[in-house]
Parts: C-alpha cells; structure tokens; sequence
C-alpha cells in the first residue's frame, strides 16, 4: 500500500513567520515548497536546507506572489516535483510606514499588489489544482491583528490586511462546497525583519532611536514578551492538520492579548459592562496605568506620568450595543475627558453612570 505524502507550498518562506511555518509543517511531515523573490535565493535555499534535516523533501522556487502566472506555475510545479498537493499558505506580504495623508498612488499600487492581489493568485491557483486533483485542501491566509484593528501609520497595510480577512470568508464561503477550507492568522507584534523596518520608519518619523518603538509595543502585550515566529506556525499547525477540518472563514489573531488589553484593563479595575447602571471606581495608580496606555494607544508621542499627575481624567464606558460583541468596548463608546490643571482630591474616583 503507497502512501502519499503530503505538500503545502509556503510563499515568502526565505525568512520570518514563512520560514517558522515551513519548519513547523516539515516536523508535521509535509514536504514543502518554498517560494520567494529572486534576490532571496540564498536565504530560502537555507529554508530548504533546514527542512531537508527534518528528514522531508523540499523545493524553492523562485516565485512573484504579486504575479498571477507564477503563483499558478508554482503550484503546477509543487505537484509535479514533490507528487502531492494538499495546502496553500499565503504568507508573503509587505508592509508600508507613513501617515494617511502621505500616501502616493505608488504607495498603493505596490502593497495592494503583494498583499492583496498576491493572496487571490494564491487561492485561486491552489483551488484550480484541488479541484483538478479532485481532493480537499486548505489555504491558510497571512492577516494581521492590523487586519482586526486598524494600526495608526500603517493604514494602507492595515487596509490591505482586512481586505485579506474579507478573501478569507468570500473564498471559504464560495469553495466549502468543494472541501477546501479557508482561515488566517492574525500575528500581533512579531519580531521578523519586517519590525525591523516598522520600528525604524516609525521611529524615524517620531525622531526616536532604533529598539525604541517595538518596545512600546510590547510593553503593550499582556502576555509580556513580542512574538516569534514559531507562535504563528504552532496555529498553522493545527490549522493545516485534521483537527480543524470544521473551521473554516476564521481569521485568528495570535497576538498574546494586544487586541484585548485595553478592555482589560477596565475589567482589572471592576468596570461593570453587563448591566446598566454601573459603577467605575479606581485608584489613582491603575487609572494612571490604563491612561497612560490609552493615550500611547491613540496618539503617536507617548505621554508622561507627571502630565497625567497634574489632571483629572474622567473615563466614561458605555456599553456596545453589539449583541455580538456584548463585552467588546469599541472605540467610539469610549471618552476620554480631560479636565485640566486639576489637582488630584482624593486617592480613589468613583462614578455612578445612569
Ligand atoms: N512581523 C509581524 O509582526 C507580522 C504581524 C502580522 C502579520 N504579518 C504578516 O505575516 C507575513 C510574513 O511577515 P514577516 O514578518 O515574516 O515578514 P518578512 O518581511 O520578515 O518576510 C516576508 C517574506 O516575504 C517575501 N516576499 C515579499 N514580497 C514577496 C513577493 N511579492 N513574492 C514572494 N515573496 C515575497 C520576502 O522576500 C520575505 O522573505 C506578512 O504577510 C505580514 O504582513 C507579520
Ligand atoms: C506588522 C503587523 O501586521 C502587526 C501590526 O505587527
């Protein structure tokens, strides 16, 4: 009895979070091609060279995500070197630094090619084969957690990542009934050479020095360390094995509690947001932490712990009428007042709202 082994093509797998995926599927026993620009040749070699110790065959091919006939030919070409084809991971993507108002046409035209019109070729091309081989298959999307929650000077690649998360529900809707599942990760603050880039542009516009700006970032995890590419690939994992044969359309985040630290934060001081009226009440000490990382959160200066001494802020939650998100503080229902050169009266604020 032969038993055919199977493949998942992993684009943009020459270095970072596609590297840490390719790795982890080859300890799962997948063969793997590797895809990449030219200029990376030797880094994905490397890619290869790593998974080949794990004891499976591996491929690079040299592949433009952002071109439709290469993504097509790649996938041709995994099937007809490594004999089976089972998985698609739309890894590679770009990222773009700058304020809304900055943004060229050039700008534009570039991200939404790689990130968006890349990952159509990739689902289109890995459908076409599953559908010719006759089989089910996965496709596994790179989204962002800028793809949930847009991030301030990253709003073209913000816009492009929840392009990727609506591709993901079309396509998972559209192929089901082929049994092809569809999902993404949602990575938070990984630390790949595309932070590199984000924390020295971001940097450089705020006139801050090199480390400076990850590491404000991370301060803002709660889980208290940046990512690595390994937490995305142990998702992909299980995203790419039987056990999530029943998921499909989801768009996971893998962000150790970025996205939630903020609502956190209001649980941490016992804000009531089930049931009006509530009762807000909070030391001094715990507004000033959860102000101080609401201010870094909206604004692009971060302020200090003395200018917030010499206010009185008052924060007013009210609840989201969401009834799918019942719990979720959304951003409009949340106001800061600030009521300046107030001295602090008393250690302890309570607030009764109606
Ligand atoms: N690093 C993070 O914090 C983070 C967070 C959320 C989402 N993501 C997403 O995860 C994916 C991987 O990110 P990363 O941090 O590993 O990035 P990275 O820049 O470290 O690596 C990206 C790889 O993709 C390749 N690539 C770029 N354009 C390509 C193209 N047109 N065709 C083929 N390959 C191409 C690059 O050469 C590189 O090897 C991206 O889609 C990114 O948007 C990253
Ligand atoms: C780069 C990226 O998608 C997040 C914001 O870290």
């Amino acid at each position: 009895m032969s038993i055919t082994i199977r493949t998942a093509l992993v684009t943009g797998a020459a270095q970072g979070i596609g590297k840490g995926i390719a790795l982890e599927l080859a300890k799962d026993g997948y063969q793997i091609a590797v895809t990449d620009l030219p200029h990376q040749r030797e880094q994905a070699l490397q890619t290869v060279k790593e998974i080949e110790q794990l004891g499976v065959k591996a491929i690079f091919i040299e592949a433009d995500s952002s071109n439709r006939d290469q993504m097509f030919k790649a996938v041709d070409e995994t099937y007809e070197k490594l004999g089976s084809f089972n998985t698609m991971i739309n890894n590679a993507g770009i990222v773009h630094v700058s304020p809304l108002v900055e943004v060229t046409e050039e700008d534009i035209d570039r991200i939404n090619k790689i990130n968006i019109n890349g990952v159509i070729w990739g689902i289109q091309a890995a459908a076409k084969k599953f559908e010719a081989l006759d089989q089910p298959g996965k496709i596994i999307n790179a989204c962002s957690i800028a793809g949930l929650d847009a991030f301030q000077m990253m709003g073209i690649y913000s816009a492009t990542k929840f392009a990727v998360r609506a591709l993901t529900q079309v396509a998972a809707k559209e192929l089901a009934p082929k049994k092809i599942t569809v999902n993404a990760y949602c990575p938070g603050i990984v630390l790949t050479p595309m932070w590199d880039i984000i924390d020295a542009k971001m940097g450089e516009y705020h006139g801050v020095p090199k480390g400076e700006t990850v590491k404000k970032y991370i301060d803002n995890i709660a889980l208290g360390r940046g990512s690595v590419p390994q937490d995305i690939a142990n998702l992909v994992s299980f995203l790419g094995s039987e056990k999530s044969d029943y998921i499909t359309g989801q768009s996971i985040a893998v962000d150790g509690g970025v996205l939630t630290l903020l609502e956190d934060s209001f649980t941490a001081i016992g804000l009531e947001l089930t049931e009006k009226p509530f009762k807000l009440e909070f030391s001094k000490a715990a507004l000033t932490k959860i102000l101080l990382k609401y201010f870094w959160s909206k604004s692009e200066k971060s302020i200090s712990e003395e200018s917030l001494d010499n206010s009185l802020y008052l924060l007013i939650a009210t609840c989201s009428n969401s009834t799918a998100s019942p719990y979720k503080i959304e951003d409009s229902s949340l106001y800061v007042l600030a009521l300046e050169n107030i001295k602090w009266k008393s250690s302890r604020i309570s607030l009764r709202l109606e």
